[in-house]
């Protein structure tokens, strides 16, 4: 098994533990259930940014990260930086996240909340409605074309976005569908962990126009974002280049200012 199937694997034996704990029900009740979710597609296309700025502690490819945050504060200075949408890990045991740090997000800001999980069931979409996401995560690599199907109609119908991500020229076609809002393609591959920008601007071409167009992982530079910009993408997911420092939260301020200067 690769360190995906291993992820997907534990992630199913999680959603049917939660789901015997807290039924559907249960998550539909929460206050945060019935609120207008903000649009990260339409926050992309307005912004001279386009950075979502991400919260991560660990990963299966880095071990330990940042494990000192206040995510309420980072979601705070993210915002106040100028980030378009921030992205929230809710993976514990392989990101260190949970979806109390969505809700501590929340708690703090009004932008766009990205739920960064691995998503294979409808009732990770409650949840992700229940703890105040806007949008979610659907990765093609784990998930078949109907699932995708299922998956997207029933987050549109809970006024959530899709953010669909792909690594490869299969995964896009699988996924390419009307209720995929945004299509995040991943520099990094997530069995092997090797990161290429080459990935992003290789795909560009073959997305709709539609669709707009996210890159994903790996990017450190002002310069890459130019570059990739010229290919047509809109927004640059970016997580251990900030949360790597002390001060996530400066890190994003002072990339975004030179970004835009
Ligand atoms: O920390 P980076 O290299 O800037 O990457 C951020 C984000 O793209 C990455 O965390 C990510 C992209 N797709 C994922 C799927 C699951 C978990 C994590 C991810």
């Amino acid at each position: 098994m690769n360190i995906l199937e291993k992820i997907v694997a534990d992630k199913y034996k999680e959603i049917a533990l939660k789901k015997s704990l807290v039924p559907a029900s249960q998550l539909e009740q929460s206050v945060l259930f019935s609120r207008n979710t903000a649009s990260l597609a339409n926050a992309l296309k307005n912004s001279s940014s386009g950075i979502i700025a991400e919260h991560k502690r660990r990963s299966p490819s880095k071990q330990t990260i940042n494990q000192h945050t206040n995510v309420g504060q980072v979601a705070k200075a993210y915002e106040n930086a100028g980030a378009c949408g921030m992205s929230v890990l809710t993976d514990i045991k392989y990101f260190g996240g949970s979806l109390e740090d969505l809700l501590l997000a929340r708690a703090s800001v009004s932008m766009p909340l990205l739920r960064k999980e691995f998503i294979v069931d409808e009732y990770q979409l409650l949840e992700a409605k229940a703890f105040g996401a806007d949008i979610i995560l659907l990765i093609a690599a784990v998930l078949t074309r109907e699932q995708i199907k299922t998956l997207s109609e029933t987050a549109k119908s809970l006024g959530l976005e899709v953010l669909l991500e792909v690594h490869n020229q299969e995964e896009l076609h699988k996924g390419l569908m009307p209720n995929v809002d945004m299509l995040g393609v991943n520099n990094r591959n997530l069995k092997t962990f090797t990161v290429s920008l080459e990935t992003s601007k290789s795909l560009s071409k073959l997305i709709p126009a539609e669709f707009v167009k996210v890159s994903e992982s790996g990017i450190s530079s002002i310069d890459a974002i130019k570059d990739l910009k010229t290919y047509g993408y809109h927004g640059f997911l970016i997580g251990e280049n900030f949360m790597k420092t002390e001060n996530p939260g400066e890190s994003a301020k002072a990339f975004i200012h030179k970004l835009k200067n």
